[in-house]
């Protein structure tokens, strides 16, 4: 049976620019763009996971809005459970640590990067 993966996203926005992350080469995924976060570890709430993995990935704190969507996508490597949050920063400046590029996209333009499968409810929500 494959593995379930509980995971959250941070749709990061201002005004109407999305700040959009692609994943390393080297990765599960590779290149495709996602919403930074990650898995939510036990004993931890989405927003908590949220918080923790935008800390660790881009060096800034972020303040979580209304909840976007829940999706379910099977990849080969597991199920992936994906919710994902408006968001806004905090202050501080995203740095890149992880992530192979990250950068702002109007919502209208979403649709031009190539995202994980599980992000696509999403980003109908976004542009709806
Ligand atoms: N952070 C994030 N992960 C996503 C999104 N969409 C999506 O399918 N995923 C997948 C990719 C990963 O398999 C998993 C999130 O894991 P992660 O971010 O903690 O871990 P990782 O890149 O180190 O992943 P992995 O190499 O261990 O699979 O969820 C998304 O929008 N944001």
């Amino acid at each position: 049976m494959k593995k379930d993966i509980y995971v959250v996203g941070a749709v990061i926005y201002d005004k109407e620019w999305i700040l959009c992350a692609q994943r390393g080469q080297t990765k599960t995924l590779p290149l495709k763009w996602e919403f930074p976060g990650g898995k939510i570890e036990a004993g931890e709430t989405p927003e908590d996971a949220l918080q923790r993995e935008i800390r660790e990935e881009m060096k800034c704190g972020i303040s979580i809005e209304d909840r976007i969507e829940e999706t379910t996508h099977e990849y080969d490597f597991g199920i992936v459970h994906l919710t994902t949050f408006y968001c806004r920063l905090t202050g501080e400046e995203p740095r890149l640590t992880e992530h192979r590029t990250i950068k702002w996209v109007h919502k209208e333009n979403l649709y031009e990067l190539d995202w994980a499968p599980a992000d696509i409810p999403a980003i109908h929500k976004i542009t709806q």
